[in-house]
């Protein structure tokens, strides 16, 4: 791992390679993260099914070009999304390893794929495990070092689907307090707002329990304080509306 970053380094410090944000797009099933992620790539409204695996999309806005990752939102799902920004240190590849396989492991869980076990009834879990642990390893030393420093998150909440804010509060709670994404900024996006009834944004704050936690709108100069830029956007994808000033507000962040 060490040797992998210092060659990156040495490669950015030549200018041959550059580095690019990386922004993991998170949200309960059915917020939208899809539909952005294509709006935002090829300006395109599609419909898509619920997102079975992580994704991952080359974007850039202005002149910031990202890498998004859009990783389902479903309750299993959401087990993998810690290890898309978990810090894991130079001397843990062993563990990158573990995490790279369990991701893997909680896709054929949530596919029923247990075809291997059908076919090789003996083997014990712990042997296809390891199996699967030792095919894996060379591979995530670069999916995983790809994610693992996230430089901001994207939280979708659909604004109309008001028995479920209590629910997506939970997720964000846990992501807010997860001292892997200290500091990371967080842009909020109620979305859906082109249907009739779809809360206020005053009403999503409330229900995400950020009324006195954002850090405001316009050009807010956080360098020298600790805060971590949060802020509350309104939008409507189908819409296009809304997020490309979320955009630009979290642009001055990263
Ligand atoms: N009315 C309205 N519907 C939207 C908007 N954005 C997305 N949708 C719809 O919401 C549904 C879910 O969108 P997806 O993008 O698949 O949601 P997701 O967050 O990727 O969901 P998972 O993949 O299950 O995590 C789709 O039917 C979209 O067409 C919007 O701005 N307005
Ligand atoms: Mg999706």
């Amino acid at each position: 791992m060490f040797i992998i970053d210092w060659f990156y380094s040495v490669l950015a410090s030549l200018g041959l390679w550059q580095k690019e944000a990386k922004i993991l797009f998170l949200g309960l099933d059915n917020a939208g993260k899809t539909t952005l992620l294509h709006m935002l790539k090829d300006e395109r409204l599609v419909q898509h099914q619920p997102t079975q695996y992580p994704t991952s999309e080359e974007l850039s806005i202005g002149k910031i070009k990202f890498k998004a990752f859009d990783l389902g939102g479903h309750q299993i799902a959401r087990r993998v999304w810690k290890d898309y920004y978990a810090k894991i240190s130079c001397n843990e590849s062993f563990m990158a390893g573990v995490l790279f396989s369990r991701a893997i492991f909680t896709d054929m869980l949530y596919n029923k794929v247990d075809a291997f076990e059908q076919h090789f009834p003996d083997t014990t879990e712990f042997t296809w495990r390891s199996y699967y642990l030792l095919l894996m390893l060379p591979l995530s030393h670069f999916d995983l070092f790809s994610a693992v420093h996230v430089d901001a998150v994207v939280y979708l909440v659909d604004a109309y689907d008001k028995e479920r804010f209590a629910e997506s509060k939970k997720e964000l709670d846990a992501l807010l307090s997860d001292e892997s994404l200290a500091n990371v900024p967080f842009l909020i996006l109620g979305n859906k707002i082109d249907i009739p009834y779809a809360a206020s944004e005053d009403e999503l704050r409330y229900h995400l329990g950020l009324t006195n936690f954002t850090t405001g709108k316009g050009n807010v100069n956080l360098a020298d304080s600790n805060v971590r830029p949060l802020e509350v956007f309104m939008c409507s994808i189908v819409r296009k509306m809304g997020y490309g000033d979320g955009f630009k507000w979290m642009s001055q962040y990263i």
